[in-house]
C-alpha cells in the first residue's frame, strides 16, 4: 500500500514534536502537512527543524485547508474548539481523523459525531496500548466486585501545563468502571469533594486530580473494600506512546468506513 500522507496540527505543541518525530521514524506514513493557530510565532518554521529530527521540508502554517486537501490524514492533539473545527475539514476533505485531545464538551462530542458521517474518526482520551488494556481490565473488575463492597476511586497525575481534569484518561477509565457496573458515569461520578462532604454514597465513582512537574501521565483506578485494597495503574513514561498509538490508529482507519472509533477497536480490545 502507499505510503500514508499525514498532517499534524497543534505541529508546534508537546505532543505535535513528538508526532512529527515518531512520523518521521516510521516506514509507511509521512508528514505531509503542519498546522498551528493563527498567530503563533511558530509559523513558518520547518515542522522537522522544530521537533530536532532537521529539515523535512514541511513549513508550519496556519492555513489547515491546502495541507487537509493533499493529506490522507490528520493527528490532531490540540484544544476542543479547534479540534471541531479540523473535525469538519476531514469530513469535507473524506479523510483520517485521529483526535486525542481532551477536555471535550457535550457540543464538542456533537460536533465530532456529526463529522463521522463523512470521515473516518478515531477519539480517545488516550491512545497508549497499556491504558486501554487497563480499562479493560477495570471493566472486568468493577463487574466482578459488587458496588456494596467495593469503592471505585480514580486518581490521576500529570505536568504542571496540563489544562483540564479529570483527565482524558481518567475519564475514560471512569467509563469502563461504570460500565462493569452497568450504570451511567455521569450520574454516579464525584469530581470534587471538600469541606464536610459527609460519608461516601454506595456506588459512587470517585475523582481525584493532582498536578505538578513534568509528570506525562499516571492513572490509579483503586477498588477498596473492606480488609483489602485493588489498586489498577498505569505510568506513562514518554508521550512517544501516544503518538505511536495515534499513527497506528490512522493506518488502521484508513481502509474503514467513515465513522467514530475508539482505540479500543484500533486494539481488538473493544
Ligand atoms: N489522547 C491521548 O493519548 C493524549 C492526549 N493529549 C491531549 O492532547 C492535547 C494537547 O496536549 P499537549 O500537546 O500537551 O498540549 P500543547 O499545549 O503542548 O499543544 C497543543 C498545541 O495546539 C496548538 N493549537 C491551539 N489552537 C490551535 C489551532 N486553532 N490550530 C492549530 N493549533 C492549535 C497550541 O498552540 P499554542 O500553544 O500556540 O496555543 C499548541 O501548540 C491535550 O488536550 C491533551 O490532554 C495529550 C497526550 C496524549
Ligand atoms: O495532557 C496530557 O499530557 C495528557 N493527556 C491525556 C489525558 O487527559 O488523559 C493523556 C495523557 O495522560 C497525557
Amino acid at each position: 500500500m502507499s505510503e500514508m500522507g499525514l498532517v499534524v496540527v497543534g505541529a508546534a505543541g508537546r505532543m505535535g514534536q513528538t508526532l512529527i518525530r515518531t512520523i518521521h521514524a516510521m516506514e509507511g506514513v509521512r508528514v505531509v502537512g503542519a498546522v498551528e493557530r493563527a498567530g503563533s510565532p511558530h509559523i513558518g518554521r520547518d515542522a522537522g527543524e522544530l521537533a530536532g529530527v532537521g529539515t523535512i521540508d514541511v513549513a508550519i502554517t496556519d492555513d489547515p485547508l491546502p495541507a487537509f486537501a493533499k493529506a490522507d490524514g490528520v493527528l490532531d492533539f490540540t484544544v476542543p474548539a479547534a479540534t471541531v473545527t479540523f473535525a469538519g475539514y476531514a469530513a469535507q476533505a473524506r479523510i483520517v481523523h485521529v483526535i486525542g485531545t481532551t477536555g471535550l464538551g457535550a457540543e464538542h462530542e456533537a460536533a465530532i459525531e456529526a463529522a463521522a458521517r463523512h470521515a473516518m474518526i478515531v477519539k480517545s482520551g488516550n491512545m497508549s496500548l497499556g491504558v486501554n488494556l487497563l480499562a479493560v481490565l477495570v471493566r472486568q473488575a468493577a463487574k466482578a466486585l459488587d458496588a456494596a463492597d467495593f469503592d471505585i476511586e480514580i486518581v490521576e497525575m500529570h505536568h504542571r501545563h496540563k489544562v483540564d481534569a479529570p483527565s482524558g484518561t481518567a475519564l475514560l477509565l471512569g467509563r469502563a468502571a461504570a460500565e462493569g457496573r452497568g450504570v451511567d458515569l455521569g450520574e454516579k461520578s464525584v469530581r470534587v469533594r471538600d469541606g464536610h462532604t459527609g460519608a461516601r454514597e454506595t456506588g459512587t465513582i470517585g475523582f481525584a486530580t493532582l498536578r505538578g512537574g513534568s509528570v506525562v501521565g499516571d492513572h490509579s483506578v483503586i477498588l477498596a473494600g473492606t480488609g483489602e485494597r485493588i489498586t489498577l495503574s498505569h505510568q506513562a513514561e514518554d508521550r512517544s506512546i501516544f503518538a505511536r498509538g495515534a499513527v497506528k490508529a490512522a493506518l488502521w482507519a484508513r481502509d474503514r468506513k467513515p465513522g467514530l472509533y475508539s482505540m479500543l477497536d484500533v486494539l481488538g480490545l473493544a
